[in-house]
């Protein structure tokens, strides 16, 4: 009889012998498929997966999707260097062929990328004859990246003896048709998923989906990750790996602080707060469809394979950080709407937030003082204009009695963001980050607490940002918090 030890292992062992077609998604990100050096990395990397059946889902190459969006930006400019930059994307593709691929195996998958690459000639053909640029349009040609990526490393792993069969996420993914940040019909979805080709090995482009009348669509910069975790749900899948340029999730950006490290674990509402302020290696959406497929995510670095990167479940094991890590957004704008004729005045938060649901502007966080004398949103910079003005033609009325002052709008800005479970019922947190930036001379413009207490976010300058980060890291995660230069720059 097996001791009691054994049982998990027996258990696990059992559970996969009797649903041997449990399948693996993993996920390899613009920085993994950069080059063929990259490429082949990721190759040795599925290449000693056991799982009987993986899929999958690449980015386009590192900064194509940048490259694109300069193409139609040029084409619709009427810059003929448009072709220069057709010829030099088309090399870049070419160049990884020819060293990934034997030359005898070559002819094949070149003919398919030029013929890719003539059929995007085409379209930016027409954006310079039409002066037309739609987003779906811009979409179209944002999608090549990934097109392009896929069909090379299918090919690639074919001539590495990894037969696999590639798909066109286009035919899975079933969206609405907003265009650049798509919304995923996932009944549909989920239900065209389940005709993917029963097979060892599949490859399929991130990124990219279509809307029901066929138009091709895109998830959202960084969208990718959500495209692995809509297949890893629909399958079923055991575990989603995420594969990037860093070990996992840091306890802040390591671009910004030095001192960042690779936290262990972390439950999915925590990676998502964390995602969601800033932390670039997760795309926000990708949490969702795994939550309720209670599967697993691990997040690892496609240059350092055997760190453990980080593991993002329902259960995580108990920590002693309160704090499990600092996210940061810059290019926030703070928009204020203020003046004595709002106290007292039921509806002019919810004519506010219309106002700007009429825009479809997302909105950040939300403040509003205690004597009610004025209301406070963050939100993209980008979308800053647009906003004042739909809430200004809202408030019209009001604002020419006197009854509100015009409404201001505060760029850049920044939104800094701590983030952890073991906040919640942790008094004294929140004081001691404030006081910390108060003693260094930063301002705060405003504060957010979620409802959930696992985050507390302060908006502040961005001139500011980078030193508030240091010091909060170096506060909260160094033991011997002797300010780094970065933070005393
Ligand atoms: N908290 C964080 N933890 C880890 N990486 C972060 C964090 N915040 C920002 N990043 C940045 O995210 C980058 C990885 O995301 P991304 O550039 O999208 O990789 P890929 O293109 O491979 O998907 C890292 O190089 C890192 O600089
Ligand atoms: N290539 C797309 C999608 C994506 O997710 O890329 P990455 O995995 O490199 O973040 C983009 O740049 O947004």
């Amino acid at each position: 009889m097996a001791s009691s030890a054994l049982w998990p292992e027996i258990i696990v062992e059992l559970t996969f012998s009797l649903t041997p077609d449990l399948m693996l998604v993993m996920k390899f990100g613009g920085t993994s498929v950069a080059n063929a050096g990259a490429i082949r990395q990721l190759i040795s990397i599925v290449r000693e997966k056991n799982n009987p059946r993986m899929l999958v889902v690449v980015s386009a190459m590192s900064k194509v999707t940048d490259l694109l969006i300069s193409l139609y930006q040029q084409a619709a400019g009427h810059d003929a260097a448009y072709l220069d930059l057709i010829t030099q994307l088309e090399a870049k593709h070419m160049e990884a062929i020819e060293d990934l691929v034997p030359m005898s195996q070559q002819i094949e998958i070149k003919g398919r990328i030029k013929m890719i690459f003539r059929e995007l000639e085409d379209v930016c053909r027409g954006i310079y004859l039409l002066d037309e640029l739609s987003d779906n349009t811009k979409a179209r040609v944002m999608a090549y990246g990934e097109r392009l990526s896929s069909a090379i490393v299918s090919v690639a792993f074919q001539h590495h003896g990894l037969p696999n069969t590639l798909v066109d996420s286009r035919d899975y993914i079933i969206t609405d048709t907003t265009y650049l940040n798509a919304k995923v019909n996932l009944k549909a979805t989920y239900a065209q998923m389940q005709d993917l080709p029963q097979v060892e090995l599949i490859v399929a482009p991130g990124f990219i989906s279509r809307s029901a009348d066929g138009k091709t669509t895109v998830l959202g910069r960084g969208g990718s990750d959500y495209t692995a975790s809509l297949y890893a749900a629909a399958l079923q899948a055991e575990a989603l790996e995420i594969w990037s340029d860093v070990d996992g999730m840091y306890t802040t950006d390591p671009r910004k602080a030095a001192a960042a490290y690779s936290i262990e674990e972390l439950s999915y509402e925590e990676a998502m707060e964390l995602a969601y302020f800033g932390a670039k290696v997760l795309y926000p959406p990708t949490i969702a469809p795994l939550v309720s497929a209670k599967i697993p995510l691990v997040l690892k670095n496609t240059f350092n394979p055997s760190h453990k990167g980080t593991l993002i479940t329902a259960n995580p094991a108990p920590s002693q950080q309160n704090v499990k890590g600092i996210s940061c957004i810059d290019h926030i704008a703070v928009l204020t709407v203020s003046g004595s004729g709002m106290v007292g005045v039921p509806g002019v938060a919810m004519r506010l937030f219309k106002a700007v649901a009429l825009e479809c502007i997302n909105i950040y966080f939300i403040t509003q003082s205690s004597s009610e004398q004025s209301i406070t949103i963050g939100l993209a910079e980008a979308e800053g204009e647009k906003a004042v003005q739909a809430i200004s033609q809202e408030f019209s009325d009001d604002i020419s009695q006197g009854l509100l002052n015009p409404v201001s709008l505060e760029t850049p800005m920044s939104i800094v963001a701590l983030v952890g479970n073991g906040m919640i019922q942790q008094p004294g947190i929140a004081g001691k980050a404030f006081s910390l930036l108060g003693d260094h001379q930063i301002n705060i413009r405003a504060i957010a607490q979620g409802a959930t207490e696992r985050i507390i976010s302060v908006v502040l300058n961005t001139n500011d940002a980078h030193r508030a980060v240091n010091l909060l890291h170096d506060c909260f995660f160094v033991s011997t918090p002797e300010p780094s230069a970065a933070t005393l720059a």
